[in-house]
């Protein structure tokens, strides 16, 4: 077999999950590391990290350094990395060195490229291949990227939306930008601020756009319970918000990436869109779920756009695929 003890990963700039070939998605935590300031050192990882986002004493600092979907921080991704890693091969009682392919942004600069490569090789890895997020999440999805036809594929991550037409296996068209669910978060935080006096924390945001968010074309007549901090009192407040404002607070960022997706489909040769009108777009990652996305999308290119059945999981099931999968291993770019 070409792969003996093969990992994939989604190093994704929110939540990581890693695929052991043979057994599936074997973890599926949040990319966040705690760290104790004054020594530097890892207090804990993932679901244990994220639970003291906003949490933390002075000393202690709950770290995301995948925040704009690269690595911010390599010190931090690498021993989250080693973590995740040294999980999985301990749970599974494997002794040797794995290999590994990850799943980066398509609008990686080489320099992140190496970082997560060097990464991988430090945290245990006997070898490190990459592919691109938007590959792996069209693979995932079940798209036919090797055929000679046209596949669109947009995943809106924690930190960066990827648009790309796919073709014979390779990207032929793709627009990256680091505008993606954490930015809906901070536009949440901002309106929030600016309309009602109340700082909320990150956590908060995600939860109102979780519940309640939606884009700006759909009637949704709901409203969420919160907590903040009084800016004026600076005490605890609670407040009832109507998801009609969120729809406001979300309207900039998800015109940003509706204009990627024109952009997007502008550069595409007439043939291939030709495909992506017969087929539609497939969308993928957690902003998929976005309640009135994707009629939005369909309303704005006039496509006919499907949800991936597994949004959130889309990017590792690719990378699983790609493991399986020797053909589909031509078509990652090996680095280094
Ligand atoms: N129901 C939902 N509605 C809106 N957004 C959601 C929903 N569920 C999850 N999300 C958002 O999806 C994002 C996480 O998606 P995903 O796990 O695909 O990203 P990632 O792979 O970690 O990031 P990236 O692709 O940028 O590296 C988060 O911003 C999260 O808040």
């Amino acid at each position: 077999m070409f792969f003996s003890k093969d990992i994939g990963i989604d190093l994704g700039t929110a939540n990581s999950i890693v695929f052991y070939k043979g057994k599936g998605i074997c973890l599926n935590e949040p990319s966040v590391v705690a760290i104790q300031k004054d020594i530097g050192k890892v207090l804990a990882v993932g679901e244990e990290a994220k639970q003291m986002i906003g949490r933390t004493p002075g000393n202690v600092i709950a770290v995301r350094p995948m925040k704009d979907g690269v690595i911010a921080d390599f010190e931090v991704t690498y021993s989250m990395l080693k973590y995740f890693l040294e999980k999985v091969l301990n749970s599974k009682n494997i002794f040797l060195r794995p290999r590994v392919v990850i799943c980066v942004p398509s609008g990686v600069t080489s320099v992140e490229e190496r970082a997560v490569k060097d990464a991988a090789l430090q945290a245990g890895a006997k070898e490190a291949y990459l592919i691109e997020e938007p590959m792996a999440a069209a693979i995932g999805a079940g798209l036919p990227v090797h055929e000679p036809k046209g596949s669109m594929i947009i995943d809106i991550g924690g930190g960066t939306s990827d648009v790309a037409i796919i073709s014979l296996g390779g990207i032929v068209v793709s627009r990256s930008i680091r505008i993606a669910g954490d930015e809906m978060d901070e536009a949440i935080v901002q309106y929030i601020k600016k309309n009602y006096n109340l700082m909320i924390g990150d956590r908060t945001a995600e939860d109102i756009k979780m519940h309640i968010g939606a884009t700006y074309n759909i009637e949704i007549d709901e409203e969420y319970d919160i907590r903040g901090r009084d800016l004026v009192s600076g005490l605890p407040k609670n407040i009832s918000i109507p998801a009609s404002e969120i729809q406001v607070a979300l309207k900039e960022t998800v015109d940003s990436i509706l204009d990627t997706i024109r952009n997007c489909l502008e550069s595409a040769p007439p043939e291939l869109a030709a495909d992506i009108m017969d087929h539609g777009i497939v969308l993928a990652g957690g902003g998929a779920l976005l309640k009135g996305l994707d009629q939005l999308i369909r309303d704005e290119t006039g496509m006919p756009v499907h949800i991936a059945e597994n949004p959130l999981s889309c990017v590792a099931l690719g990378t699983g695929k790609v493991l399986e999968n020797i053909e589909i291993l031509k078509n990652i770019r090996r680095i280094g």
